[in-house]
C-alpha cells in the first residue's frame, strides 16, 4: 500500500509497542524503513517483540523498559532514546481500562488509569517537544485515543477522561508548537480484538467483541488497518494535518459508545464481573 522506504531514516518512539496495536505498528514502521525505541514496563515482552521485528525488517529496535507514570522513568526512557539519534515521532499508545460501576471505583482505581493513559502521555509528550524544541528539530506526536472522545463512555469513566484530556492536549499543542514544526494528531479506534482488550473489555461480556449490527460495516477492525492509518498520518502525505483525531471504528460511534447493554445488567451480574478480576 506504502511505497518502499517511506519511513526511511525516520526514529519512531511507540509507548506500550511490545503488544497489541504498539506492536501492529511498529511492525509496519520497520517494514517501511523506521528505526523504533519501544517502551513498556515488562522487559520479556518488549524484547521478544523488538527481536522478531529485527529479525522480519532488519530494523534497528531499542527496547526500553519505562513506567510512563514515573516522570524520572520518562526522562531517562528520553535520554536513552536520543543517545541513539533524535526521535522524529512520538506515538502515545500505552493506556489502562477497566469496566467497572462508576460508584464503585475508589480515587485509586480512578488514579491507577489516569496515571498512565493522561499523565504518561503528557509526560511523554513535553519529554519529546523539550527535546525538539532545544534542538530546533521539527516532530510529531501520535496519540491512540478512542471514540469515547467524542461520545462519552459510561463503565470506563477514567478511560474517557483520559482520553478526552489527551485530545484537549493534542489540539492545544497543535497550535502551540506549529511555529516549532511539531505537529500532533490522534487517532480514535473503534473496537479491535487484542490480547489487552479481550482480557480487559470483553471478559465477561455476552457475545462478540463487535457483534453484527454494532458498526455499519458488521466487522471488528485490525490491527493493520490501524498501522496504515498511523503510518499516513506520521509520513509526508499528512504534513497538512494538524491538532485532528481521526476515527477509524466502521461507523460505530454513529450508532452507539459501546456499552449500552451494560445499562440493563443485573446488580448480580455486576458482582460476578468483580469477583473475576
Ligand atoms: C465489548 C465492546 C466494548 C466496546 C466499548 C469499549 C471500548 C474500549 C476501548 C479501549 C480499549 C483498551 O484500552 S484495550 C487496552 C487494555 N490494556 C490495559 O488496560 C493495560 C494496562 N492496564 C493495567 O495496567 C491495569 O488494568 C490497571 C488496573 C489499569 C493498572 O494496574 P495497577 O497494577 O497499577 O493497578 P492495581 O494496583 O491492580 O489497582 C489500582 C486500583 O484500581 C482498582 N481496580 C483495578 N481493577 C479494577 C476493576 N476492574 N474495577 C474496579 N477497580 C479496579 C484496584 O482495586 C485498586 O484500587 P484499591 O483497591 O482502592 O487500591
Ligand atoms: N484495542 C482496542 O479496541 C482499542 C484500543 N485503544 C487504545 O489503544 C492502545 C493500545 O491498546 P491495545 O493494544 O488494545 O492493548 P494492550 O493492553 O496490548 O496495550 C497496552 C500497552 O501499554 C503498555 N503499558 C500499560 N501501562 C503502561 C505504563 N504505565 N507504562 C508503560 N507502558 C504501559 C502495556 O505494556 P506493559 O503492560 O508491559 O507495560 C501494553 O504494551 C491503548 O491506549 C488503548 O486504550 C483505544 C480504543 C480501542
Amino acid at each position: 500500500m506504502f511505497a518502499d522506504g517511506l519511513l526511511a531514516g525516520k526514529r519512531i518512539l511507540i509507548t506500550g509497542g511490545g503488544t497489541g496495536l504498539g506492536a501492529a505498528m511498529a511492525e509496519r514502521f520497520a517494514g517501511l524503513g523506521a528505526s523504533l525505541v519501544l517502551c513498556g514496563r515488562r522487559e520479556e515482552v518488549l524484547r521478544e517483540t523488538g527481536e522478531r521485528i529485527a529479525a522480519a525488517t532488519g530494523a534497528r529496535v531499542d527496547a526500553i523498559r519505562c513506567d510512563i507514570r514515573d516522570p524520572a522513568d520518562v526522562d531517562a526512557l528520553f535520554d536513552a532514546a536520543w543517545a541513539g539519534g533524535p526521535v522524529d515521532s512520538l506515538v502515545n499508545n500505552a493506556g489502562a481500562i477497566f469496566v467497572a460501576r462508576s460508584e464503585h471505583l475508589s480515587h485509586r482505581a480512578f488514579d491507577a488509569v489516569l496515571a498512565t493513559s493522561l499523565h504518561g502521555s503528557i509526560y511523554c509528550t513535553l519529554a519529546a517537544g523539550k527535546r525538539w524544541i532545544a534542538a530546533g528539530r521539527p516532530g510529531s506526536v501520535l496519540s491512540i485515543l478512542s471514540t469515547a472522545a467524542i461520545t462519552g463512555r459510561g463503565f470506563t469513566v477514567p478511560t474517557v477522561v483520559s482520553k478526552t484530556g489527551v485530545l484537549a492536549m493534542t489540539k492545544s499543542l497543535a497550535v502551540e508548537w506549529a511555529s516549532k514544526r511539531i505537529r500532533l494528531v490522534a487517532i480514535a479506534p473503534g473496537t479491535i480484538p487484542t490480547a489487552g482488550f479481550m482480557a480487559k473489555v470483553a471478559a465477561g461480556r455476552e457475545g462478540e467483541p463487535e457483534a453484527p449490527g454494532d458498526n455499519t460495516l458488521e466487522r471488528p477492525g485490525r490491527p493493520d488497518e490501524l498501522a496504515d492509518l498511523a503510518t499516513y498520518l506520521l509520513s509526508p502525505a499528512a504534513d497538512y494535518i494538524n491538532g485532528e483525531m481521526v476515527v477509524l471504528d466502521g461507523g460505530r460511534h454513529l450508532r452507539n459508545s459501546g456499552v449500552e447493554d451494560l445499562l440493563k445488567r443485573s446488580d448480580a451480574e455486576w458482582e460476578a464481573q468483580r469477583a473475576r478480576r
